[in-house]
């Protein structure tokens, strides 16, 4: 090597992009400000994306879908402190979630925040990160960035996927080291997501519990649609005849219009069955805890799925743990699975009974014409026009129009459907739809509810940036749950939960250089939908909804305390 290659030098900026660039991890989405504004444009220099967004945390919900999209961790950049905490909040709902994602923040000088000396943006950044991921790490040497990252990629995304926290002190970037030296730092980890072959007595145990089954019930969640083992849990689903539960982002993993499908059937089953097959699903507040009158009087026998070991008896006893990659162990039950007799006809015809008296009073409400619109005549047109272009991504927040369109839009392919998930948090609907639309290309449609739309709202500039084929659809009853609460003071604040009366979001886009539409009735939706979708360009839609259709809470009525004191 000639003299100057040895004094050739690079530094932590160029080590970073390295770093991604040697795993494959090509988007960027971010916020720029001190220190990371040059990463950022270095970024983009060397052929990564940088998807620039005007709030971190919707950069974080970015992330965080497109790592549950390609299990590999979805990237978000954010300056120190303020921007780190705007971005801590996805990062934390990634790690509920299960999405692997990297949350990476420029940070102070170590010598500066440890004395407490009022840096710029100070903020112990690392150990604020650390109860709301799942691992953390700072990376203080140039020499270091290779394996930080190799850290920080094997964290996310082995075992149960979570979000990981990587502290980049400003100087850091700064730092060189001979160009030759420092291309040894850099590789690509190996086989970062390792198969978990689960135990073959553990196989057995979980056979033997289907064998002894009258009534059993395999429950998906999103662990199963995030494990990409579709085919597996296809065969494992039609070869043994069980009826199954999609929570709701496994909608699609088989088609909604499956005939195994328990969907429509949903109360009956989970108090009827008797041994119950949960694939990467957790028995947390979705399913009841596993307990209670939704799961009936008889005792039921679980058989749990997952790669957390400890996730087993978190709530009820489980029978038959089976720990593992669920397409490991999927499979091996699948070796097994002839031996298990088919459900009897009784159960079977008990559940299609059950489900063609729901499906027919769905469809006698769907069918109804209200006006104005409610939220089952706009979701009955947002389901016929997805059984058309089912590869269309949809994204899905609120809360009537959360609950109403999980039961009444069907998915038909996996992965297509991103909601507000385990913690049931608003907010998510712009970022995961950019993510959603960076990562596939393809079309996406979020169905918000007015006042989900508001968390977001402002990335609307970021999608009309980037040009996305991101439709939105504002449910627009004029406030949260519904807009007709009244102040019972007559005084002149509006109630907690009313909004601007007739707000026209279609005019926000607008202002973007986007497509609104003001719609009133299904066919309009429709129409503008369906135009929206073909025209793969930024559209908002909104969507005049009865404002007295809603209820407080929607499903979730019942989680609200209420006060014993009598009301005065
Ligand atoms: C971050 C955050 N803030 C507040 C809430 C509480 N919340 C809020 C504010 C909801 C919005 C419901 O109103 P909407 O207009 O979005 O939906 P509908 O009109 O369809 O009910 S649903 C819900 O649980 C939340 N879940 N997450
Ligand atoms: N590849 C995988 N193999 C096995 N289990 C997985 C895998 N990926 C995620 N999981 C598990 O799947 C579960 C997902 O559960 P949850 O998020 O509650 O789903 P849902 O809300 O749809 O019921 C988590 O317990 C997680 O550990």
């Amino acid at each position: 090597t000639t003299d100057n290659q040895n004094t050739q030098l690079t530094d932590g900026f160029h080590l970073v992009i390295d770093a991604l660039k040697a795993n494959d991890l090509n988007t960027i989405f971010g916020l720029v400000g001190i220190p990371i504004t040059d990463l950022c444009r270095l970024a983009q220099a060397e052929g990564l994306r940088f998807i620039g967004f005007r709030h971190e945390q919707h950069a974080g919900n970015a992330a965080a879908i497109a790592g549950y999209m390609t299990q590999k961790p979805g990237i978000c950049m954010t300056v120190s402190a303020p921007g780190f905490l705007n971005g801590l909040t996805a990062l934390a709902n990634a790690t509920v979630n299960c999405f692997p994602m990297i949350l990476i923040s420029g940070s102070s000088e170590r010598e500066i925040v440890d004395l407490q000396q009022g840096d710029y943006e100070e903020m112990d950044q690392l150990n604020a990160a650390k109860p709301y991921c799942k691992a953390a790490y700072r990376i203080n040497h140039i020499e270091d960035i290779g394996i930080g990252f190799a850290r920080a990629i094997r964290a996310a995304v082995s075992g149960r996927p979570g979000g990981v926290y990587l502290d980049l002190p400003a100087q850091l970037l700064a730092q060189t080291m001979p160009a030759e030296e420092a291309k040894k730092t850099i590789f690509k980890v190996i086989d970062p997501v390792p198969r978990q072959i689960p135990a073959a007595d553990a196989v057995a145990r979980a056979l033997d519990v289907l064998k002894g089954a009258k009534r059993p019930l395999i429950l998906l969640g999103k662990g199963a649609a995030y494990a990409q083992a579709d085919k597996e849990i296809r065969h494992l689903v039609e070869k043994s005849g069980i009826p199954y539960l999609p929570m709701s982002m496994a909608k699609g993993l088989l088609p909604d219009n499956h005939p195994q499908s328990a969907s429509a059937a949903r109360s009956f089953v989970l108090a009827e069955a008797d041994a119950v097959l949960l694939i990467g699903a957790r028995l947390n507040w979705l399913l009841a805890h596993g307990k209670g009158k939704t799961w009936g009087k008889e005792p039921k026998k679980f058989i749990q799925i997952d790669i957390q070991a400890n996730e087993v008896d978190s709530n009820v006893q489980i029978a038959a743990p089976l720990i593992g990659d669920i397409g490991s162990c999927v499979g091996e039950l699948l070796k097994g699975i002839a031996s298990v007799p088919k459900p009897s006809a009784d159960w079977i015809n008990a559940i299609n009974e059950k489900k063609d008296k729901n499906m027919a009073k769905m469809a006698e409400t769907l069918a109804k014409e209200a006006n104005p619109m409610n939220f089952h005549g706009a979701l009955r047109v947002i389901r016929d026009v997805i059984k058309k272009n089912p590869d269309v991504n949809l994204v899905n927040e609120g809360a009537n129009t959360l609950d109403y369109c999980r039961a009444i839009v069907d998915m038909y392919k996996p992965r297509k459907r991103f909601d507000s998930g385990t913690w049931g948090i608003m907010g998510i609907g712009m970022g995961y739809s950019i993510g959603a639309a960076v990562i596939s290309g393809l079309p996406t449609v979020a169905v918000e509810g007015d006042s989900a739309f508001g968390f977001s709202g402002m990335e609307l500039e970021t999608v009309c940036r980037y040009n996305l084929p991101i439709t939105t659809i504002v449910f627009n009853n004029n406030g949260v749950y519904r807009g007709t609460d009244k102040n019972p003071t007559g005084g002149a604040d509006v109630a907690p939960t009313v909004f601007v009366k007739d707000a026209r979001y279609d005019k926000m886009i607008e202002a973007f250089g986007g497509v609104g539409y003001y719609v009133t009735t299904p066919a309009e939706l429709e129409a503008a939908l369906t135009e929206a979708i073909a025209a793969g360009k930024p559209a908002l839609i909104n969507a005049v909804i009865d404002e007295t259709a809603g209820t407080e809470s929607g499903r979730l009525t019942n989680l609200n305390p209420s006060t014993a004191a009598a009301k005065k």
